[in-house]
């Protein structure tokens, strides 16, 4: 005979986070421990620290007994919706998504090697003392484009 499982979302289940209501999600299961908060042997604030999110592997680094995990069962009360999509703020796609981000950027400024800093116009009996005598050994180059000075600074990697 086919049982009925109640499914939540990881949207859902986050929202039971507080000592009153208090819910867990691990191993695909969602637990509402609200009533064991204050029992469990390993204290209410592992166990909040926990709530929002997959806690599975909090679960099993814990080293839970089986008896644990048996008196675990009593508290189950569904399953997460495999199809519901995690809570963007958490996910860590997004972290990764700005690594790549920041690396497209980096080879990016790596293929053109110089950041423009300043445009100098030049008169024609101009003569150009450079002041920047330092500069030049330094990181900045100057290029010569017709009557102006390009001044670009050499990117450091
Ligand atoms: C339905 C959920 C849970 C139940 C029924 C439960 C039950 C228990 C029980 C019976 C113990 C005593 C030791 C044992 O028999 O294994 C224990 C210890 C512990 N639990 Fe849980 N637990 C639950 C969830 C969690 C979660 C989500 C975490 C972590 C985020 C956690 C962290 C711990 C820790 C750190 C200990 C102490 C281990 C030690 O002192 O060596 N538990 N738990």
């Amino acid at each position: 005979m086919p049982t009925l499982t109640k499914l939540f979302s990881m949207q859902e289940a986050s929202q039971h986070n507080s000592k009153d209501d208090c819910w867990v999600v691990i191993d695909g299961k969602v637990y509402d421990v609200s009533s064991y908060l204050d029992e469990h042997p390993g204290g209410d604030d592992v166990v909040l620290a926990a709530t929002g999110k997959d806690a599975t592997e909090e679960f099993e680094d814990a080293g839970h007994s089986k008896s644990a995990r048996e008196l675990m069962e009593t508290f189950c009360i569904g399953e997460l919706d495999p199809s519901s999509p995690a809570i963007p703020e958490l996910e860590i796609s997004s972290k990764k998504e700005s690594t790549e981000i920041s690396k497209t950027l980096v080879n990016l400024t790596k293929l053109y090697w110089a950041v423009p800093v300043t445009f100098v116009q030049l008169k024609h009996n101009v003569r150009i003392a450079l002041p920047f005598g330092s500069i030049l050994e330094g990181h900045l180059l100057l290029m010569a484009t017709g009557k102006e000075l390009l001044v670009l600074k050499e990117l450091d990697f």
